[in-house]
């Protein structure tokens, strides 16, 4: 054998050796590494106190009850659970591991009133983060961050007595109190301050555009991913002297409704999708789509997901991975150019007022309340323990902008349904509506301040805002670890699987811990009989006190004596508790209630929404809660009402 022929025969070896090595070691790699972490859950679990919990039978070795869970709001199963089990029982997760469910309101009380205690799990981060652009926003961060987060935003929007979330808008404001004190909002820019949403202005005000009117009312899409096929028809004409009924898929009209909102409300920042989106196909703005492409990528309960929880390095081989990523790099580069711009804009006021003082730190120029110049201004601070970082600022920003659109949307959607299923309480709103002091609302002009006043206070509107967040919670249960081995206090004792009786709930470090919110909402313990039915009036008469708690609700056994637990109006749609003593809440809560309030004042009063009896609309979980037609699983998320102009 010649050398050159050897040498090539020993490279080959070689080679092969060395790719058969690399094979060889990446795969017992891969093993050790499931093995291991299926090991440490496994032993987790045989240590875990809540083991000796009474709870539902596991459906699968590996699912548990993960699948039972993610339809949970359309099979009433945690009242059944609740039923045969108590308030205080675990149900299974991945490879059946032991999760705490509880809706005692002392235990629940403790568990989120001890934010640094009990962290979200870091699955729960890892899928929030998806619709925050990234781990470094309010909603994911934890422990020392967080606080100094919460600290540098929560606490400068509230040190105003009238704090609000635009320097320049007079719509929305914490204070429900006087939320008009301020500054008026200039309309030189074009761009009006009524929030009347145009697709659903075109029929109160006949201002459709000519191209779109057909003898059947205005067509609109049905879908958001309808967008780029021409509209569908409008399906039926009751009678030519009855005024037209039209089928709208009001689901994403209210999502680019509140994304346009939030994004002038909070950051001065006309997204108009709603505008784009009444230009038709191919109009749609790019972040409406973004947010769309990320609220819609989770919707069925698929095994790779949970498995994904466990084994994060699965996510690099998401299907929709690219996708994902286009619609955070979008939300990333908005996000930049709002900073610029607004940074550009306190460089140029810094530089005049320059002139007039001579100390300065940058921070103070910064004078602004709105939601961009308290991250700015936190952005530049000259204490570096107190600065955001671009970063974080960034992800803030995505944090608010789906954080503050999808969960309206989806509770005004949830509260039109609710609506269209109770005409009798939609008529009872409508009088109210039309005995308000105004002629009409109109699309082009702003409403009026009194109007607003006269919208925020009156009573049967604030009730049915009410019963609509109670019975629809957009975030149906969130979820905690323990960080600490720890006994949680109940209200009463309950029977473990032995049938003794406890008087505390035992956990151990690592323990998962799900909070059913809406549940919460439904106790008939808490809520009565007709705890599952819409019925505004059991608000009636009741109202909040200091604290946003309300009186006169039946008492629960909440905290102290109190009722039910719940951060406003004693329920748990917003979490629990004031983030103002470290407890995790949602710290836009205001500007939910008085957003839903005004949306549905301009909506109801001259239209009426009705809904096909015969389709029955489920509830799909992807962190907030969306519509889907049960027969008709493949339009996605839909919420299919017809809308019908009344005359005045
Ligand atoms: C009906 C509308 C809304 C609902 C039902 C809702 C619900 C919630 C819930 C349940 C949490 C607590 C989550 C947890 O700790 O596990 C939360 C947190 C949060 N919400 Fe809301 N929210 C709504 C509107 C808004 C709006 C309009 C904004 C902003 C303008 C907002 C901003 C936030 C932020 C930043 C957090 C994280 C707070 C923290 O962890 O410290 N939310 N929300």
């Amino acid at each position: 054998m010649s050398s050159p022929l050897l040498l090539d025969v020993v490279a080959k070896a070689h080679e092969m050796l060395t790719v058969g090595t690399v094979v060889v070691l990446v795969f017992t790699l891969v093993v050790t590494y499931v093995t291991s972490t299926f090991l440490q859950l496994l032993i987790r679990q045989a240590r875990s106190p809540l083991r000796h919990l009474n709870g539902p039978q596991s459906q699968s070795f590996f699912m548990g009850n993960l699948q039972e869970m993610h339809d949970q709001e359309n099979n009433n199963l945690i009242a059944r659970w609740e039923q045969q089990y108590g308030n205080t029982f675990v149900y299974r997760g991945f490879i059946g591991g032991c999760r705490l469910m509880t809706t005692d309101p002392v235990a629940i009380a403790h568990i989120m009133g001890r934010a640094y205690e009990y962290p979200k799990p870091d699955f729960l981060r890892e899928s929030l983060s998806s619709m925050a652009a990234g781990n470094e926003g309010l909603l994911t961060v934890e422990g020392e961050d967080h606080r100094r987060q919460l600290r540098d935003i929560w606490y400068d929007i509230s040190s105003s007595p009238h704090p609000h979330l635009s320097s320049d808008d007079h719509r929305f404001r914490h204070s429900p109190s006087d939320p008009f004190a301020g500054k008026q909002k200039d309309t030189s820019s074009g761009h009006t301050t009524s929030i009347l949403l145009k697709p659903f202005s075109a029929f109160v005000s006949s201002k459709v555009p000519a191209s779109r009117q057909t003898d059947k009312g205005l067509e609109l899409p049905r879908h958001s991913s309808d967008l780029d096929e021409p509209p569908a028809s409008a399906p039926r004409t009751p009678s030519p002297d009855t005024p037209a009924l039209t089928k709208v898929d009001v689901l994403p009209w209210l999502a680019r409704a509140t994304l346009d909102v939030i994004g002038e409300a909070g950051f001065g920042y006309y997204f108009d999708s709603l505008p784009a989106a009444m230009q038709g196909a191919g109009h749609e703005n790019e972040l409406a789509r973004a947010f769309g492409t990320i609220f819609n990528s989770a919707r069925k309960f698929r095994v790779i997901t949970i498995l994904q929880a466990w084994f994060p390095i699965l996510l690099r081989f998401r299907t929709n991975n690219a996708t994902m990523q286009e619609a955070q790099d979008t939300m990333r580069r908005i996000g930049l150019a709002l900073i610029e711009e607004r940074q550009a804009k306190f460089v140029a006021e810094k530089a005049a007022a320059d002139h007039k003082r001579s100390a300065i730190g940058d921070e103070q120029v910064v004078e602004g309340r709105d939601l961009l110049s308290v991250l700015i201004r936190s952005n530049i601070s000259s204490i570096p323990s107190q600065r955001l970082t671009l970063n974080e600022t960034l992800c803030q920003i995505s944090t608010f902008l789906s954080a503050g659109h999808e969960t309206v949307s989806s509770a005004l959607t949830w509260t039109l349904y609710a609506l269209a299923r109770a005409p009798h309480v939609q008529n009872k709103l409508r009088e109210q509506l039309r005995a308000l002091p105004t002629t009409a609302f109109n699309a082009a002009t702003p409403l009026p301040p009194p109007l607003f006043y006269a919208i925020f206070r009156n009573p049967y509107i604030d009730a049915v805002v009410r019963e609509a967040l109670r019975l629809h919670a957009p975030v149906t249960a969130t979820m905690r670890v323990a960080a600490q081995d720890d006994i949680v206090p109940v209200s009463r004792p309950f029977c473990d699987r032995y049938g003794r009786k406890r008087d505390g709930i035992r956990l151990r470090r690592g323990d998962i811990i799900t909070i059913p919110l809406q549940a919460m909402n439904r106790s008939t313990e808490v809520w009565g009989e007709d705890a599952a039915e819409f019925r505004p009036e059991r608000w009636e008469g009741i109202g909040d006190d200091e604290e946003g708690q309300t009186s006169g609700v039946r008492q629960g056994r909440g905290q102290r004596g109190q009722g039910p637990p719940g951060l406003w109006g004693n329920i748990m749609t917003f979490g629990n508790g004031n983030p103002i003593i470290g407890n995790r809440a949602c710290i836009g809560f205001r500007f939910a209630i008085n957003e839903m309030k005004i949306f549905l004042a301009v909506l109801v009063r001259d239209l009426e929404f009705s809904i096909d009896p015969s389709i029955e609309v489920e509830k799909k979980i992807n962190v907030v809660t969306r519509p889907c037609v049960k027969s008709e699983p493949d339009m996605g998320n839909q919420m299919p009402l017809y809308i019908r102009p009344i005359p005045p």
